[in-house]
């Protein structure tokens, strides 16, 4: 099986966390500690709000599709310095649709 895209990111911000500060930007942001992770998180969700507004009136979500993946990325670096990952985030989407985190991993897999 290959791994999914969120796989691949959760490993490579794991291995930021003792990272060159200067020579990556995930490992500059652990460095930094939790409130510039949680600045930049706040920040993304801002960008998103406003692009979504931008997409409506313009009928283009490109931006938004963009903006998201920044919110996205900032969140999974958050979860990752605070030793959490995508797969929990998945495991509770999956209680609240019904499905135990093996059977939603079980459907992904497919
Ligand atoms: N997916 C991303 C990703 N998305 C966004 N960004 C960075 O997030 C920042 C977005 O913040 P802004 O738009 O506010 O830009 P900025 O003004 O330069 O940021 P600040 O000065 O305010 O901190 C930019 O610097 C982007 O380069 C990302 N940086 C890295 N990744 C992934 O993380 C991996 C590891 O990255 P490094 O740690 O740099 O090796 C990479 O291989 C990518 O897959």
């Amino acid at each position: 099986m290959t791994q999914s895209i969120l796989e691949q990111l959760d490993t490579v911000l794991a291995s930021r966390k003792t990272g060159d500060p200067d020579s990556s930007y995930v490992a500059s942001l652990h460095h930094k500690g939790l409130n510039k992770i949680l600045e930049k998180v706040g920040e993304e969700a801002i960008e998103t709000v406003l692009a979504a507004k931008d997409a409506e009136r313009d009928q283009d979500n490109s931006k938004l599709i963009y903006e998201t993946a920044d919110l996205w990325f900032h969140s999974l670096v958050m979860l990752s310095h605070l030793g959490a990952g995508h797969e929990q985030v998945l495991d509770e989407l999956a209680r609240r649709f019904g499905l135990s985190g093996h059977d939603e991993k079980a459907a992904r897999d497919k």
